[in-house]
């Protein structure tokens, strides 16, 4: 199996199909959809249905580390800022997904997902599911959708759609106020951090530092032959910068680049061997570009020039 996707949906669509009466398709044929659909791509799916808020939420904390991205339907948990906050702290790309159209405008999920699909009846799910399997959201493969540099779009979107009416919304393009501080880790990125590190209580800022004992016989490689690169297998400032540059030369999507961020900052984690001197720095800007498909947490191509520029000093 390829990737594997975390499908979450919210209270009462487990009585799908009943609560439209006999003749709606119930919420088994919808899972069987999405798993006979996951399966053609060779996608693994856990499927979880709650009524509960909290249930929700400790999933997604408790797969983050095992899924590349997440399809959720929050249901009636629209207004949900715990699972909005939830889906942002885990730092993995997220599809909001609604069968109709009726609330999905108020959604303030939507901030946080890479996309919302809405008002398709099960489509809106499968479609979520075509788009992680071309790699729109995870980098998996590279996707022709992806928007040049700079032009984040809104595609396919109908500002008079009626609730019946089919609705793709790309998440909007928001400039947030990052542009001095592009290393800065967000509240969220910081109780992201703090999860991850076992709530050891880093703190920002620091100084350089030693890192970790390198990892022997790991066999990724991570350095490109750069003057700066001190060993094969070792994340440095310049293939971070090296990344970007891709990213910004359009040889990267913006969701590979996330992809990407995302594995070396679990790798970090884990022990892999960063820079001497610069391990804060790196996993700072790791996890600024893991987070940077979120609507909320997007770059511009200005913010990346300036992390790149902190990366060199
Ligand atoms: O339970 C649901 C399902 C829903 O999220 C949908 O998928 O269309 C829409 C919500 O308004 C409603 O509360």
């Amino acid at each position: 199996m390829g990737m594997k996707l975390l499908v979450l949906h919210g209270p009462n669509l487990n009585l799908l199909g009943e609560r439209e009466g006999t003749s709606g398709r119930r919420f088994e044929d919808l899972n069987s959809a999405l798993r006979a659909r996951a399966a053609s791509h060779g996608i693994e799916l856990k499927i979880v249905q709650s009524n509960h808020e909290g249930l929700l939420i400790d999933t997604l904390h408790a797969e983050r580390r095992n899924i590349a991205g997440v399809v959720v339907n929050p249901a009636g948990l629209f207004g949900s800022y715990p699972l909005r906050d939830a889906l942002e702290a885990v730092g993995v790309p997220a599809v909001e997904v609604h069968l109709d159209g009726a609330r999905a405008k108020q959604s303030v999920l939507k901030e946080v997902c890479a996309a919302q699909l809405s008002g398709k009846g099960f489509d809106s799910y499968l479609q979520a599911l075509e788009r992680f399997a071309q790699g729109e959201f995870t980098g998996g493969r590279e996707s022709a959708k992806d928007p040049a540099p700079g032009k984040q779009k809104t595609i396919g979107r109908k500002a008079e759609a009626s609730s019946e009416e089919e609705e793709e919304t790309e998440a909007p393009a928001k400039t947030i106020g990052r542009k001095t501080d592009a290393l800065a880790t967000a509240p969220a990125k910081a109780l992201a951090r703090t999860a991850e590190a076992g709530g050891g209580g880093k703190t920002l800022g620091r100084k350089p530092q030693e890192d970790k004992p390198a990892k022997a016989g790991k066999g990724k490689t991570l350095g490109r032959g750069s003057k700066e690169t001190p060993a094969a297998d070792m994340l440095t400032r310049a293939l971070v910068r090296e990344k970007i540059a891709d990213r910004l030369s359009g040889k990267l999507t913006s969701g590979a680049l996330a992809s990407w961020a995302r594995s070396q900052w679990l790798e970090v984690q884990r022990g892999a061997p960063a820079e001497s001197g610069y391990r804060d720095m790196l996993e700072d800007s790791l996890q600024t570009l893991t987070l940077s498909t979120m609507p909320a947490s997007r770059l511009t191509d200005e913010q990346l020039v300036d992390m790149m520029t902190q990366l060199e000093e």
